[in-house]
């Protein structure tokens, strides 16, 4: 902190401060209510502007701004409760050099010899509530929110509810008066677990685990509470009698003898490299962890030296919290598209203004259904909160509805195909999915048919990507995917997209016609997949042509038959009959084999050595090298089982970049773990081999 003086602050900086105090009050005051309307990430930049001014003009530093003040007004709901020693907030870091020049700031205060002896506590920082704990003599006696700072909520009988928080500590060395503060949080899981039972009950959903862990304590009726699965963790002290404790680190294990939770992941550390080192290392793992992050907290370790630095009107000086890149984010739905998918399901998506989040620019978002759009209630016009967890999907949760302008209207699904004016109606009454029922004709679904059957897990035809196909249904080159290798030089240069100003057949063209001509002789488990059979993927394909090795066995296998197929089952068998029963899609095999296509399974037998039957498999996070119908194949191929989750029967997790919570799985029972490289040698050698190069992290151990 700055203790220059800079003179006094010209009158236009103190119109900006005032403005954005105000602007942050007002915030603040919408988001402890659950509605804010602005992103934290948003409000943080905010935060820092008038941090900036106050350190350039610390005469506008008074008690009433909000730099120094922490937290909430308290809820008439519950008991007003004065904490034994202030709860406070913490100061942000966004980058290395703001870590470096809080460590410089500790070297001023104290020397560097004893910020060294001390070394620097890294924890997570869990993305939850505050709650301050107080123990007398080993038992419980209150359990408060944190409020204002100095006043919180009595939540005593909501925290007695909490399995975690022993109501009685146990040990013969116990303090006369322990507060304890933590983190009550939601796991991913159990967040997303409850707003599954909310949604099945028509109640409302809570936004995010913060928010659901916030909702879920603050109860009225504690066996609310008691009937949700809060966890918390310890991650500080307050005011301690009848023990002296040395260190922080040393503080947790103590703390974890008497029983209570602290986490398995905080690292003591030396040298503020490590500290980076450990921020970087959650950066890239933020989602292995079973409960939310929003950053890391860095902490002196050295209780002794924590009180010598002190702390600021609303936050330790000892202590500073790394945050990490917002995975929400506020932004404008412009429109509500609709696209029609290869078998003719029509799906709304959003069409945002683009904007940054978790490190990638995001402007569309599918929306799933109108049952979706209508729960959700966006509306074309909405500023809505985006939100994208590393690798996985974006999803639009839902609308800022402060921020909607007045009579906006709320969307409706449209009736009719946008591609061919069909009117749209749910294969089943009971689908809350529509679709476009015109397979044979509507250019939009034979559009994504041929994106499809270009892919890698079918005829894989590089040359034929969105804009190409666009290009051969407009030019009216192709009517279906059945004139597609009928394809010749002479009937491409009808279409300018596929022809070079001078009139000459372009580089594309030629790429394509060597893609299909190539693809002719793709083996029969990719032609079924190319087909777009409903659940016919990969692993079905490569399952029927075991036993079916010829486009004709294919097309006179009964039911019964195909239903008894290893792999395949009756909801396939009845797909494969139905499909085949329509004359156009009769029709496209027949013209296909007109246009030379083999369709066949060259195969006798299984090519690939069984060398994994037996085993059970699941793959988690994307697997270097392939894609997820390539690693499924790959195994099945082999003669092992792909499951969807991890059991302890499970033989294997195999884990890539950005593994979900198969991975958390994974550690709690045990199995065995291989990475890429792992997989690889597994693939080649066979389990044996790949029992030496597997890892069985143990929950502790990460
Ligand atoms: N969107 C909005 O309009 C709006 C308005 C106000 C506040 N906010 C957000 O709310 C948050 C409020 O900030 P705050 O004052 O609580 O600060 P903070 O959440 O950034 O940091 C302080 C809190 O971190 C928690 N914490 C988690 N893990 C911890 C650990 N290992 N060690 C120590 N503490 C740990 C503690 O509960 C502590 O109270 C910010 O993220 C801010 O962006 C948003
Ligand atoms: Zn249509």
């Amino acid at each position: 902190m700055s203790t220059e003086e800079n003179g006094a602050a010209p009158a236009e900086v103190r119109t900006r401060h005032a403005e954005l105090s105000q602007e942050i009050e007002d915030h603040r005051a919408r988001y402890y209510l659950a509605s804010p309307i602005i992103s934290d990430a948003d409000f943080d930049v905010l935060m820092h502007e008038l941090q900036g001014l106050e350190e350039q003009y610390p005469e506008l530093r008074t008690p009433d701004s909000p730099t120094q003040k922490v937290g909430a007004p308290i809820s008439t709901l519950f008991t007003p409760v004065d904490h034994p020693m202030r709860m406070e907030s913490l100061g942000n870091a966004f980058s290395a050099e703001q870590m470096e020049a809080w460590a410089k700031r500790l070297e001023r205060e104290v020397t560097v010899k004893q910020i060294h002896d001390s070394g620097f506590l890294c924890e997570l920082k869990v993305d939850g509530l505050a709650l301050d704990l107080v123990y007398e003599n080993g038992k419980l006696v209150t359990g408060a929110t944190r409020g204002d700072g100095r006043t919180g909520e009595d939540v005593t009988p909501n925290v007695r509810t909490i399995k975690s928080i022993p109501e009685q500590l146990r040990g013969d060395d116990l303090p006369t008066f322990l507060e304890v503060r933590g983190e009550v949080y939601f796991r991913v899981e159990d967040f997303e677990e409850l707003n599954a039972q909310l949604v099945e009950a028509g109640k409302d959903v809570f936004s995010n685990p913060r928010n659901s862990a916030a909702g879920s304590l603050r109860q009225k009726d504690p066996r609310v509470s008691a009937g949700r699965p809060l966890r918390f963790v310890v991650h500080g002290l307050g005011k301690v009698e009848g023990h002296h404790f040395g260190r922080l680190s040393e503080a947790y294990d103590q703390l974890k003898a008497w029983g209570l939770p602290v986490s398995d992941r905080a690292r003591r550390v030396g040298t503020l490299d490590e500290v980076n080192e450990f921020i970087a290392y959650y950066g890239e793992n933020r989602h292995s962890v079973d409960h939310e992050i929003d950053g890391v907290v860095v902490k002196v370790d050295e209780v002794d030296l924590q009180r010598a630095l002190g702390s600021t009107s609303s936050a330790p000086r000892w202590a500073i919290a790394y945050k990490y890149p917002p995975e929400e984010v506020n932004t404008k739905l412009i429109e509500i598209e609709v696209n029609v998918g290869r078998t003719g399901r029509v799906t709304p998506f959003a069409h945002m203004e683009p904007v940054r989040v978790a490190g990638s620019t995001v402007e569309y978002a599918t929306l799933h259904n109108a049952k979706e759009v209508a729960r959700k209630d966006v509306r074309p016009g909405d500023t809505v909160v985006l939100r994208k967890a590393g690798d996985v999907i974006p999803e639009v949760l839902g609308p800022v509805v402060d921020l909607r302008p007045k009579g906006l209207p709320a969307w409706e699904m449209p009736t009719r195909c946008p591609w061919c004016d069909t009117v749209l109606a749910p294969a089943k009454e009971s689908d809350v999915d529509i679709r476009c029922p015109n397979s044979q004709y509507c250019q939009g679904q034979l559009r994504e048919r041929l994106f499809y059957l270009a892919g890698r897990s079918a005829f894989d035809i590089e040359g034929l990507g969105f804009k190409a196909a666009d290009a051969l249904i407009r030019g009216g080159l192709i009517a279906d995917e059945g004139d597609l290798f009928a394809l010749t030089e002479e009937k491409l240069a009808e279409s300018e997209f596929f022809t070079t100003k001078a009139g000459a057949l372009s580089a594309n063209a030629r790429k394509l016609l060597a893609n299909l001509e190539e693809a002719k002789t793709k083996p029969l488990s990719r032609v079924l997949v190319g087909l777009s059979i409903r659940h016919v993927g990969p692993t079905a394909a490569v399952a029927l042509t075991e036993v079916f090795r010829t486009i004709d066995d294919v097309r006179a296998a009964t039911e019964e038959q195909l239903a008894e197929t290893e792999g395949v089952g009756p909801t396939i068998a009845q797909a494969m009959i139905e499909w085949f029963q329509v004359p156009w899609h009769q029709a496209i095999v027949d013209k296909w084999l007109a246009s030379g296509l083999v369709m066949r399974e060259e195969r006798t037998g299984p090519t690939l050595p069984q060398t994994l039957t037996g085993l059970s498999v699941v793959v988690t996070g994307t697997v270097e090298g392939f894609s997820r119908d390539e690693a499924t194949e790959a195994i099945v191929g082999r003669g092992g089982k792909v499951a969807s989750s991890v059991s302890k029967k499970t033989s294997f997790v195999v884990v890539g970049d950005s593994p979900g919570s198969k991975y958390d799985k994974a550690v709690q029972l045990g199995v065995r773990i291989l990475d890429a490289a792992g997989f690889q040698v597994l693939l080649d050698d066979g389990a044996e081999a790949a029992d030496a190069v597997a890892t069985t992290p143990t929950a502790e151990e990460s």
